[in-house]
């Protein structure tokens, strides 16, 4: 019997770096994972894709989706709804494959509650000067949204005690490295190897 894949949820303030982070692993780590393509109504911005960034879909077919139960989680962010599809999560993780969700802390403290053998992880910024010099940079977003995103930040940050780790990302490789370094020592955390050594020990 295979063991299960972890669930490893990164939450974080918008704009702190998490895709950005994410995308960095999964090119040149040796960490293996797959990431859960989430669902949301907000507007697709230049350049992303459907299927690959988010699916993106109507407030009518997001809340049909709630309705039969297909989401794991959901929120509304800034206006529109953001939510993980349960069928994709319960896939990977039956047939032993990690799995990755990127989502902001509602959403994440609803997955805690249903999976909370997960490993929770915040992303930080330094500070919220570079945070809004992030999402400026970013140039997804106009300056009244921008606002809108610093305020539900500072009300995010406060939310960190509910995470197992807590992880700044000064430099993405630095990030990248302590996250690696979590995953790894998730992995040999004794609930989550014991059935391997039953045959040796018993039940
Ligand atoms: N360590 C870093 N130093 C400087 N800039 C960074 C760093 N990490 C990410 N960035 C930049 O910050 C911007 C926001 O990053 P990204 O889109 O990955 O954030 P996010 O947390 O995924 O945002 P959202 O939750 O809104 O999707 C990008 O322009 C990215 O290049
Ligand atoms: N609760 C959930 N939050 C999600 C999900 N997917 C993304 N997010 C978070 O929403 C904000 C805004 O994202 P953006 O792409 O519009 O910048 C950010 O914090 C994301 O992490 C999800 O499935 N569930």
């Amino acid at each position: 019997m295979s063991t299960r894949g972890m669930l490893i949820v990164l939450s974080g303030p918008s704009g702190v770096g998490k895709g950005t982070v994410r995308k960095a692993m999964l090119k040149n780590s040796s960490i293996k994972f797959d990431y859960s393509v989430s669902m949301t109504t907000r507007q697709m911005r230049p350049g992303e894709v459907d299927g690959v960034d988010y699916y993106f879909r109507t407030n009518e077919e997001f809340e049909e989706e709630i309705k039969n139960d297909g989401m794991l989680e959901y929120a509304k962010y800034v206006d529109h709804y953001y939510g993980t599809p349960l069928k994709y999560v319960n896939q990977k993780l039956d047939a032993g494959i990690d799995v990755l969700l990127e989502i902001e802390v509602n959403g994440a403290m609803q997955v805690r509650e249903k999976m909370p053998d997960g490993v929770f992880i915040f992303l930080t910024p330094p500070d919220l000067t570079s945070l809004r010099d992030r999402i400026t940079h970013r140039g997804t977003d106009d300056e009244k949204t921008i606002d809108k995103r610093m305020e539900k930040a500072k009300k995010e940050i406060q939310m960190m005690t509910s995470y197992d780790y807590a992880v700044v990302n000064d430099k993405i490789p630095n990030a990248v490295e302590k996250i690696e370094g979590i995953i790894r020592s998730e992995h040999l955390r004794v609930a989550r190897v014991i059935d391997q050594y039953k045959k040796i020990i018993g039940d």
